[in-house]
């Protein structure tokens, strides 16, 4: 499908998922890497994330632990600027590698202040792993350890993401059209 429609909007495919699985391939591999003999707790942070998460996590072969936790800033194809607390975290994470899985860093307004908040419980460390990157879009200094695909400021659906709670089942990733 080169286009699809989402309510009102229109999207064309931008990133395909065969592109998607070579990105977290080459992630995974790179975890892998780092983090072995590190006991590394493994956040997902829902809901976009959960694709993503699901993949990696197959070809993640070090010894792990998983979690969700919940944080959402986003209501239609708009940024609040909002960033609400992290909620379901059950673990203590008391020296403890820690590693985000975020499907996108837009503004970097969410993940930096998740690694704030998460450092504030003593960590041994905060590792960041997104598979979508906008640089242009991004207004905050934030370490990303592990990034799939940077790509441009424009909206988009797929893999996890959604408009208005719409599109994140496709197994590609689309642009907004204009
Ligand atoms: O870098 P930022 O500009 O802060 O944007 C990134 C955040 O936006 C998305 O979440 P969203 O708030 O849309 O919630 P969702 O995961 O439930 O869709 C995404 O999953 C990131 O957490
Ligand atoms: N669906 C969606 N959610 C986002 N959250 C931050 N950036 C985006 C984006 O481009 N698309």
């Amino acid at each position: 499908m080169r286009s699809i429609q989402l309510g009102d909007k229109t999207f064309e495919l931008s990133i395909t998922s065969t592109e998607i699985q070579k990105a977290i391939y080459r992630m995974a591999d790179e975890m892998d890497r780092d983090l072995k003999d590190k006991n590394p707790l493994m956040i997902c942070i829902l809901n976009g994330s959960f694709m993503f998460a699901a993949d990696v996590m197959k070809k993640f072969t070090t010894p792990c632990q998983v979690s969700f936790v919940k944080l959402a800033s986003y209501q239609g194809t708009q940024t609040t600027g909002q960033v609400k607390e992290l909620i379901g975290l059950t673990e203590d994470i008391v020296g403890r590698t820690v590693v985000l899985l975020e499907d996108i860093v837009d503004t970097g307004v969410t993940i930096d202040n998740l690694v704030k908040q998460l450092n504030g419980m003593g960590p041994r460390e905060v590792k960041v792993a997104t598979l979508l990157f906008k640089p242009d879009a991004c207004k905050r200094d934030v370490t990303l350890d592990y990034v799939g695909l940077s790509i441009p400021n424009e909206f988009i659906v797929g893999y996890g993401l959604d408009y208005n709670g719409y599109g994140r089942n496709l197994p590609d990733i689309y642009s907004l059209v204009k």
